[in-house]
């Protein structure tokens, strides 16, 4: 702390709250403490009383709050996304378009370790619109050790913990299974779900077919679906265990790598991911998808619009929050269904 004249204070940081008080008027602290003075700030300072005040002492070891929280703010940021202003130490970074959120969970947690400084998230993988808030930051106290910010900063020098990877204009294809549909026993409730999901991204459904319970026909209809230029490729119908059950056997077939058949997901047990050789993935879906609000397909379609590569791992990791709750009144995404890892 050190006392120093007002008129010389520019730049400095305040040390204590100034109180402002104007009789029947207002009784407040017209600066807090932390606060750093501005030319403007002087007649103000000077017209409460206050021809000297106290200072923080500039330290070339340490860093005001204000200043720090824009390292973590620089640690936070990427592509697509802007920061709010700085105040009291915190910094909010803001989407800046629609896309899927990504968090590096491992250096978040370290960052969050050191101490004295903290950054809060919305979870990952969850599908952001432009202007959400994603994530805010603050450092605790009122100056802290510029050493404490470097070893924050040498967490993320191989790149930020965020990342917001915006989503793509897709082509889909649908492929609808079952005797039942094919031979018109039952009207095909299921492709207009896929539709209505796939419209809130933009997609476009270029390819639709419905088979009889015939994985080669299945597996050829994966084959041109994809040759007329689809970007995903959904089969519906026949993913369970029934004998007449061909869906994951013709998308075997088609030689693409399965990543799973199976989720730890409820309302999608039965949910079969694979990717074919050139990439594009193709997903068998479960009745649940055409019946329930919420599945585990709401889980995976924004990472597959925005071309994010979903592994056996991550899907396994889905058990914790895996089971949705059908609340009377839905708040995904913003409740525990899928936020397990
Ligand atoms: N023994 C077992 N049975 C079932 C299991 C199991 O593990 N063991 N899993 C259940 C779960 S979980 C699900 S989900 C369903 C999966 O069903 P499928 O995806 O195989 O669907 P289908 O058997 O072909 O049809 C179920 C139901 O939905 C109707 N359907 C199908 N496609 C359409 C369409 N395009 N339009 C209208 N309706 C459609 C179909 O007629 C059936 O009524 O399996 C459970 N069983
Ligand atoms: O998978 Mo069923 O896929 O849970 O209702």
């Amino acid at each position: 702390m050190k006392l120093m004249k007002t008129e010389d204070a520019v730049g400095q940081v305040l040390c204590h709250d100034i109180t402002q008080i104007i009789k029947g008027v207002t009784k407040d602290a017209v600066f807090r403490k932390g606060h750093i003075i501005t030319e403007e700030d002087i007649p103000v300072l000077l017209s409460v009383g206050k021809d000297n005040i106290y200072i923080w002492e500039k330290d070339d070891t340490m860093l005001h709050e204000n200043e720090a929280a824009q390292i973590l703010y620089d640690m936070c940021k990427n592509d697509h996304m802007h920061p709010s202003d700085v105040k009291e130490g915190k910094i909010e970074l803001i989407a800046d378009c629609d896309g899927l959120l990504k968090v590096d969970r491992e250096k978040l947690k370290k960052v969050n370790s050191l101490g004295e400084m903290m950054i809060a998230t919305r979870h990952g993988d969850t599908y952001v619109k432009k202007g959400d808030k994603l994530a805010g930051t603050r450092i605790i106290p009122l100056v802290i050790k510029k050493e404490k910010m470097e070893t924050a900063q040498a967490v993320c020098s191989d790149g930020p913990i965020l990342t917001l990877k915006p989503f793509h204009k897709k082509k889909f294809a649908v492929l609808t299974t079952g005797n039942e549909v094919y031979y018109h026993r039952i009207e095909d409730t299921f492709t207009p779900v896929i539709q209505e999901k796939l419209a809130e991204f933009g997609a476009e459904m270029i390819f639709h077919e419905v088979y009889d319970d015939d994985a080669s026909k299945i597996t050829d209809g994966c084959r041109r679906a994809m040759e007329a230029g689809a970007d995903l490729v959904f089969c519906t119908g026949g993913m369970s265990v029934d004998p007449d059950d061909k869906t994951p056997l013709a998308i075997k077939n088609t030689g693409a790598r399965i990543v799973s058949y199976g989720a730890p997901v409820l309302p999608g047990a039965m949910f079969l991911l694979a990717y074919a050789e050139n990439g594009t993935p193709i997903v068998g879906l479960p009745g649940c998808v055409m019946y329930s609000k919420r599945t585990i397909f709401d889980l995976v379609l924004p990472r597959l619009i925005a071309d994010d590569e979903v592994t056996a791992e991550e899907l396994a990791g889905l058990g914790e929050g895996g089971l949705c709750l059908n609340c009377k009144v839905c708040t995904f995404p913003n409740c525990g269904f899928g936020k397990g890892r």
